[in-house]
């Protein structure tokens, strides 16, 4: 009897697919505390199971200031997430020659997911995916025309990142419909940020708040890249704000100074440049 409810359980919750976007300059101890909030979180409502997280680092096209080269952060969050045994790192929207919009990266990622199910799963599967197999540019596979059983890929993300969908000229509004009314958000509270109150303000977040998971951190938690850039220039300790592997791999190669953090310097972020022009 057991053995069949935890059965019947199982093809009742929904799998799930978190997908971190960000800069990861470097990658810090609170990024992977995302992963795991965010899990306890969705899982804790009986309605999902979440089987896979993937880290994304923007490519250098960006032109955020201060990013250091792709190649680095990649290297580092993969060393950061070799204990974990679902996080992974992709490296496919660094490789990108220029930058790509989240949505863009959402919809490739998605499109892997049934690419692999396709291949892993039985020949219902096969036929099914097949059908809805999508253009990476005109994905229409709204979370309603999901078929029972498949899985979903949500943005993870922090409290800044989703109110930043307020920031003018920074995201196209087609995109913040396309992510949160198909795939969904789960969003970790940052203290000092009110997400709750910033669904509540936006009609275009409101008309899908069923798919945006606010989660919030009890134990707030400060760590920012930001912050352990400047700690570095000074030769202050980040011990314990990053894995011990990640700050081996940033003395090695002596990654931050002054003259890294003066990169892109008056450069337009590309997303402000792509939709002011
Ligand atoms: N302390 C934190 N609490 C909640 N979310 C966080 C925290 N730090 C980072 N995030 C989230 O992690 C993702 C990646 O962010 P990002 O790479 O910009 O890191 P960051 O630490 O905010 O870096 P920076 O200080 O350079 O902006 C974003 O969704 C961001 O909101
Ligand atoms: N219009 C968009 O798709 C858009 C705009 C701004 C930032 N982003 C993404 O959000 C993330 C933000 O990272 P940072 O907080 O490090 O700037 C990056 O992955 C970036 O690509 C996307
Ligand atoms: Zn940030």
């Amino acid at each position: 009897v057991f053995h069949g409810l935890a059965a019947w359980s199982q093809m009742n919750t929904t799998r799930v697919v978190l997908l971190a976007c960000g800069s990861f300059n470097p990658i810090t101890n609170m990024h992977l505390r995302m992963f795991e909030l965010a899990r306890d979180h969705l899982e804790d409502t009986g309605q999902y199971r979440v089987v896979k997280g993937i880290i994304s680092p923007v490519g250098d096209g960006y032109n955020k200031k201060g990013l250091i080269e792709a190649s680095h952060r990649l290297e580092m969050a993969r060393l950061a997430t070799e204990t974990s045994d679902w996080i992974t790192v992709d490296s496919w929207e660094s490789l990108q020659p220029e930058w790509v919009e989240t949505c863009k990266v959402v919809r490739h990622h998605y499109n892997e997911l049934l690419t692999s199910e396709q291949s892993k799963d039985d020949v219902d599967t096969v036929k099914f995916a097949k059908k809805r197999r999508v253009e990476e540019n005109s994905f229409e596979g709204s979370s309603h025309h999901r078929k029972r059983g498949d899985p979903q890929l949500m943005l993870l993300c922090g409290a800044d990142v989703l109110e930043s969908f307020g920031v003018p000229n920074l995201w196209k509004p087609e995109d913040i419909a396309e992510i949160v009314g198909d795939y969904g958000v789960v969003c970790i509270t940052r203290s000092g940020s009110d997400s709750l109150k910033f669904v509540h303000q936006s009609d275009a977040l409101w008309k899908h708040r069923k798919n945006i998971h606010l989660v919030t951190e009890w134990v707030t938690n400060e760590i920012s890249a930001t912050h352990v850039r400047r700690a570095l220039r000074r030769g202050r300790s980040v011990r314990y704000l990053l894995p011990d592997s990640v700050l081996y791999y940033i003395q090695q190669h002596e990654l931050y100074s002054s003259e890294s953090e003066q990169k892109n310097a008056g450069v337009i972020l590309a997303p402000l440049q792509r939709y002011t022009s």
